[in-house]
């Protein structure tokens, strides 16, 4: 080994169920560590089938099974924090103990999983003897909710925050170093009080009540946060309010997050690795933005006296939804200014705008994508080159191509001439039976182009047409043109009446 020092990790290990739905129990405690920067290993002690609803069903891990998980992950990895969850058999409490005693850590936070903020019971009333007996005076640190302090404490009502006193103080006598009592069930108010006691001293958190139906695993986070900021090294007042923080801008941040059709969604503890919407990860591309696709000529805006961005304006205006930049004669300053000036216009209508065959000016300027053909960058390299981020398009006459293409990583295939066209020398025309070949053999969507005008664009979207056949890119029909917004709007009309027509079929063809 080199003499490099090997970096530590805080590490802690959640002995808790499996929840389905993600939002409590072991995933929980791995995401919440996770986004705290902790290392959590787990013993799994039961899967439960669970949603948004409730819980449909528990299947419980024998205690030999969860004593073995333990084991493995103490003899070899270590833990400087344990929590422990769902708990679901007095055995499985019992062998626990058994372990720690044998093997102690620095920490162990218990939060007694009984009832989920669901309501639905997750351990039965034998549980509670094995906690109060043999669990709470090994523990640090035990985080009832109202409902399960209520429980531990014989059946005593705890539905206000003098009451969660009197149980964090009861519960105290049991042995744990510290009982934090959790408030979210807290009725009819708009500050959640959480209660901290260390035997001396009442600590009241507040935090104010977020509206969200967001909080299943509320509480599982909260004790996990706990136990990650423990493992860090902090006391157990800052750990606490350390967690709290984290837990409140998690249910803020995803207050209107909808998943699932039950009353409780779940909390979504990696909201700060990368907004879906916004991440590179996410490729930008959408397969109906493929209708009505502007391909520019400079040539022809020369002809017309018209600047490049000035016709991509004109189209967008007239309905494009995706404009491609394509430059066969200008120097590479003169593209890339080009490219630059038509990517504000396409980006005031929110509207996709590609760079044809120059990848170096996509770069450059930050353009949404690339569009190669066969002669181009191979694929796969453009796609290693611009990461996952942008749309790349492919030009493609066969099946075969499409096919490679799209296990190279693009995002669409452009597929013609369709007709035959001036704007490309040398272009085999493939017809329409041609392009329906490709639109069959790809598993990607699927743009037509070459020689498309008002005049035939009904002949290559009509219905019923390939189901990936998702538009037409249009050249000389949209910019050799006196009014390239009259000329785009009227192509557009007739793709989207093709749209509209799902029923009757095409007779041409
Ligand atoms: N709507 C909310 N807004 C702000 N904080 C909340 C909300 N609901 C719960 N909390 C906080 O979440 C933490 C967990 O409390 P809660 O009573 O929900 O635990 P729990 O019932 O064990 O949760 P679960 O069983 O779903 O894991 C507490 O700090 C509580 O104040
Ligand atoms: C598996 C599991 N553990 C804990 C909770 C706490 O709500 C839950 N709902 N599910
Ligand atoms: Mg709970």
């Amino acid at each position: 080994m080199g003499t490099e020092e090997s970096r530590r990790i805080p590490r802690v290990l959640t002995v808790a169920g499996s929840d389905s739905g993600a939002g409590a129990g072991i995933q929980a405690d791995m995401k919440a560590c996770g986004a705290l920067g902790v290392y959590c290993t787990t013993a799994i002690t039961a899967v439960t089938a669970q949603n948004t609803v409730g819980v449909q069903g528990i299947h419980e891990v024998p205690a030999d099974f969860v004593a073995s998980q333990v084991k493995s992950v103490l003899l070899d990895i270590g833990a400087d924090v344990v929590k422990t969850g769902m708990l679901p058999s007095v055995e499985i409490i019992r062998s626990l103990c058994d372990i720690l005693r044998t093997y102690p850590v620095k920490g162990l936070v218990v939060d007694p999983v009984l009832i989920s903020t669901s309501g639905d019971e997750l351990a039965g009333p034998a549980i509670l003897d094995a906690l109060r007996d043999d669990l709470f005076p090994l523990a640090d640190l035990v985080t009832p909710n109202l409902p399960e302090a209520s429980a531990i404490i014989g059946g005593d009502p705890v539905t206000t925050v003098a009451e969660m006193r009197e149980a964090a103080e009861a519960i105290h006598q049991l042995g744990p170093r510290y009982v934090l009592v959790k408030g979210g069930h807290l009725p009819g108010t708009n500050t959640l009080i959480d209660v901290l006691y260390d035997g001396v001293e009442w600590h009241e958190l507040p935090g104010s009540r977020i509206e969200t139906r967001n909080t299943h695993g509320t509480g599982c986070t909260l004790a996990s946060s706990i136990a990650a900021e423990l493992a860090k090294g902090q006391s157990m007042l800052p750990a606490v309010l350390a967690s709290k923080r984290y837990l409140k801008d998690v249910l803020e941040e995803n207050a209107t997050l909808k998943i699932g059709e039950g009353k409780q969604g779940p909390v979504n503890h990696l909201f700060k690795l990368s907004d879906w919407e916004k991440s590179s990860t996410q490729s930008k591309f959408r397969p109906e933005s493929l209708l009505l696709y502007a391909v520019t000529d400079s040539s022809m805006n020369k002809t017309w006296g018209r600047s490049t961005s000035e016709a991509v304006r004109a189209a967008i205006e007239g309905g494009a939804t995706i404009v491609q930049i394509r430059e066969k004669e200008a120097d590479t300053g003169e593209f890339l200014q080009e490219a630059e000036t038509s990517l504000k216009v396409a980006r005031d209508y929110g509207i996709p705008l590609l760079i044809n065959d120059r990848i170096d000016i996509a770069i450059a300027c930050d353009a949404d994508g690339v569009h190669l053909g066969q002669s181009d960058l191979p694929v796969a390299r453009a796609r290693a080159i611009l990461g996952p981020g942008k749309i790349i398009g492919v030009s493609c006459k066969t099946p075969e191509q499409a096919e490679k293409a799209w296990k190279d990583g693009a995002d669409y295939v452009g597929s013609g001439g369709v007709y035959p066209t001036n704007t490309k020398k040398d272009n085999k025309t493939i017809g329409i039976e041609g392009l329906r070949e490709v639109c069959y053999g790809s598993p990607i969507p699927v743009v037509a182009i070459g020689g498309i005008s008002g005049a035939n664009a009904a002949e290559v979207m009509a219905y019923p047409r390939p189901e990936n056949l998702k538009g037409v890119a249009v050249v000389s029909a949209f910019f050799n043109q006196p009014d390239v917004k009259k000329a785009t709007a009227a192509v557009k009309s007739v793709v989207e009446e093709c749209l509209k027509d799902v029923s009757v079929p095409n007779t041409s063809s």
